[in-house]
């Protein structure tokens, strides 16, 4: 900082600058730091410089000497290169191979894709995966990118349509400091000495500085003409987004006391978003625009307004369904056995097609369309569901209870009449919302420009909630975005974990059918570890183990730390073993820090340095208790195996680094190969 400081407040700035003999750029010097450190310091013309590292000193002489800065032709990004290092590796190179890794590719389409000239003979001799991993540090970083896309079999046509937005018209390949502009997800252009010590003094919080170009279109596009839907699969960086394009919104703001909604699945994650608003902005009056609520909550505090709501807690919400259940009548099922409903039939029954549509009358629902959800149902069947239903909701009526759905739909009414809330709604974890929720979020934004602003990923929805938010008022086709670099995961982790998906196709909100393609990490590192144990007892002391190894041996926070397991029982006896082992487990409810164990659908929208997804033995995932045998239905067996499957890849797909799964006895059929 304060080598800056002086550096800002001399006119002649060169003056401190050295240049240096041999450097592979005429424009790259060093500045004093102090007497062990230098920074490198890249001149960008008209008394502009961008510092681009601090290094001890001899570290830094090399850098600087070694680097190469440029203008992409077709993007007009600034691009650096290590120009020694590949000069080097041009020297060693064997002849063109017949078949390269890019043989398939044109040089004039390799160049459409802003690959530079100097760049193509090297690229051609590349001929395997790992060779062109190892050309990361040294190609730059927009090119290796493209190349990455090329290596996985993107098409020429697919990559540019994803870089389409970004090309340049009239490109001055000398002006560095505006192509420095052009580059947001490398260069930040600092207003002063304030904001630059804003950004030292989170380093690690990268996103909160550097952008993907992607990311970055996406959240500071200035307006929307109305909802615009985001999606991009597993560790793309839509939180990221969302919470950048909040906090843009917020500076925007008139000064009337206007508001912005950022909404997500659950409580704990909205902690999670409230966590990531304040890293990005300390700005009291931006941070007071921006309410982080869970949806329920949302629901909750709009009733709240009115009366004060009861929740039924879920034990009772079942224990309830159980008795309406025990008292329906019995049909003939279609294999001629005498069969009841189950309380898990009804309970969707009710809140996947009454409330999700609205219904009610008998009539209604007796021509209602029960998209989704399996066998037809005759007309005798539907008069006993609408009986049935209707003796919950009679229940919850009688105990002055509601569900958080029943709340939604109770909040919508109240908004009906007092008008939206918010002038922009910005929601995470669009995938899971249930149609009462999004009418919600519909009724607190007038429609019109920049309204909703919707993170989802199809892969991702481990609930039964399908929506088409065409169906329900949302309408955001021409404002649909797809995020495909993953910034979390590495590429051995996210390869194992996008097998598990099992070539599944899922349907997006916007009811196109989401693809994959194109979906990639560009981190490597381990594969996962996969073990088998006889018995319980074996795994859980292996599981201990391994998590004493990541805490002892690779330094890792115990906070940093996630085991995760299909169900609560499991959870438990995880908790017991780590506690009796002396390990920290973090505990939600007294804040305590530790290992955190959950359960797969807890770890939703989080994510751990390292990993464990332990249990996932055949008994265990799929859960029978979640799955519809198929001779009772087949298309409902089909969804949720889906939906046990895209579990599996939300828990995986938490790991950063590493990733650690075990079984006892016989192993999941959705573990891939
Ligand atoms: N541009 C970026 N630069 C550096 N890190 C980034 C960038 N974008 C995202 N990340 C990091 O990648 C990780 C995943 O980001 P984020 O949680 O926003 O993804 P997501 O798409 O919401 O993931 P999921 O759907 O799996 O919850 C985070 O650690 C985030 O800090």
């Amino acid at each position: 900082m304060s080598a800056i400081s002086k550096f800002a407040e001399h006119t002649h700035a060169g003056i401190h600058l050295e240049t240096l003999e041999g450097a592979r750029d005429p424009n790259v010097r060093t500045i004093r730091i102090n007497l062990a450190y230098r920074g490198v310091v890249l001149a960008a013309g008209g008394a502009k410089y961008v510092l681009l590292t601090v290094m001890h000193h001899d570290d830094a002489i090399a850098y600087a000497v070694s680097r190469r800065f440029t203008v992409n032709r077709v993007f007009g990004l600034l691009e650096m290169r290590d120009q020694q290092r590949i000069e080097e590796i041009e020297q060693a190179l064997p002849p063109t191979p017949a078949v390269g890794l890019f043989s398939w590719v044109s040089d004039n389409d390799l160049r459409r894709l802003g690959i530079e000239d100097v760049l193509i003979p090297l690229i051609r001799a590349v001929t395997t995966d790992e060779q062109l991993a190892s050309f990361r540090a040294v190609l730059p970083t927009a090119q290796f990118d493209v190349l990455t896309g090329l290596s996985m079999r993107m098409t020429v046509n697919e990559i540019f349509d994803e870089l389409a937005q970004r090309i340049v018209a009239d490109i001055d390949t000398s002006d560095l400091f505006t192509a420095a502009g052009r580059t947001p997800e490398r260069v930040k252009l600092v207003s002063g000495p304030h904001e630059l010590a804003s950004i030292l003094a989170h380093p690690f919080d990268v996103w909160r500085v550097f952008l993907h170009p992607t990311q970055h279109d996406i959240a500071y596009r200035p307006s929307y003409a109305g909802p615009a839907l985001i999606t991009g699969s597993a560790g793309t960086g839509k939180t990221v987004t969302a919470v950048h394009r909040a906090v843009f919104l917020a500076g925007r703001l008139p000064a009337d006391g206007s508001k912005i909604l950022m909404t997500t699945y659950t409580r704990t994650l909205a902690d999670t978003l409230r966590r990531q608003i304040d890293l990005l902005t300390d700005d009291k009056v931006i941070r007071s625009r921006i309410d982080v609520l869970g949806a329920d909550q949302l629901a909750h505090q709009i009733v709240k307004g009115r009366r004060e709501p009861k929740v039924i807690e879920p034990e009772p919400l079942r224990a309830l369904w159980q008795a309406v259940a025990a008292d329906a009548p019995s049909y003939f099922s279609r294999t001629g056995t005498l069969a009841t409903f189950s309380p898990a039939f009804l309970q969707r029954e009710w809140e996947q097609v009454i409330l999700a549509q609205q219904i009610t009358t008998a009539d209604g629902y007796r021509t209602a369309v029960r998209r989704g959800r399996g066998d037809a149902l005759r007309a005798d069947q539907r008069d006993q569901v609408w009986a049935a239903v209707n003796g919950a909701v009679a229940r919850l009526a009688k105990q002055r209870q509601s569900t958080y759905l029943q709340l939604a739909d109770e909040a919508v009414g109240i908004l009906a009449t007092s008008g939206p809330i918010y002038r922009h709604v910005i929601v995470d974890e669009g995938q899971d919302l249930h149609p009462s929720q999004w009418r919600l979020l519909r009724a607190a934004v007038a429609p019109g420009p920049d309204d909703l602003f919707l993170m989802a990923d199809p892969y991702q929805r481990i609930y039964d909630n399908h929506v088409s938010l065409k169906s329900l008022g949302i309408e955001v086709s021409g404002r649909s975005r797809r995020l495909t670099l993953n910034y979390r995961t590495t590429h051995e982790i996210l390869a194992w974990s996008i097998r598990v998906l099992n070539g599944d196709s899922a349907v997006s909100l916007d009811d196109t059918v989401d693809t994959l393609a194109g979906y990639r990490s560009l981190t490597h590192g381990r594969p996962p570890a996969l073990t088998v144990h006889r018995d319980r007892a074996g795994e859980l002391s292996k599981l201990i183990e391994r998590v004493g190894t990541w805490m002892d041996d690779d330094e890792v926070e115990p906070e940093a730390i996630g085991v995760a397991a299909r169900n609560g029982q499991l959870v438990k006896a995880i908790i017991k073993a780590l506690t009796d082992a002396h390990i920290p487990v973090a505990d939600e409810k007294t804040g305590g820090a530790g290992v955190r164990v959950a359960s797969m659908h807890r770890l939703k929208g989080l994510e751990f340095q390292c990993l464990a997804v332990v249990g996932l033995d055949a008994g265990v995932l799929p859960s029978a208790q979640a799955v519809t045998d198929p001779a009772e239905d087949p298309l409902s067996h089909r969804q949720d195996m889906q939906r046990e499957r895209c579990l599996l890849f939300v828990a995986m797909t938490r790991a950063r680094d590493a990733l650690y799964l075990s079984h006892t006895g016989t192993r999941s059929s959705l573990l891939p190969a």
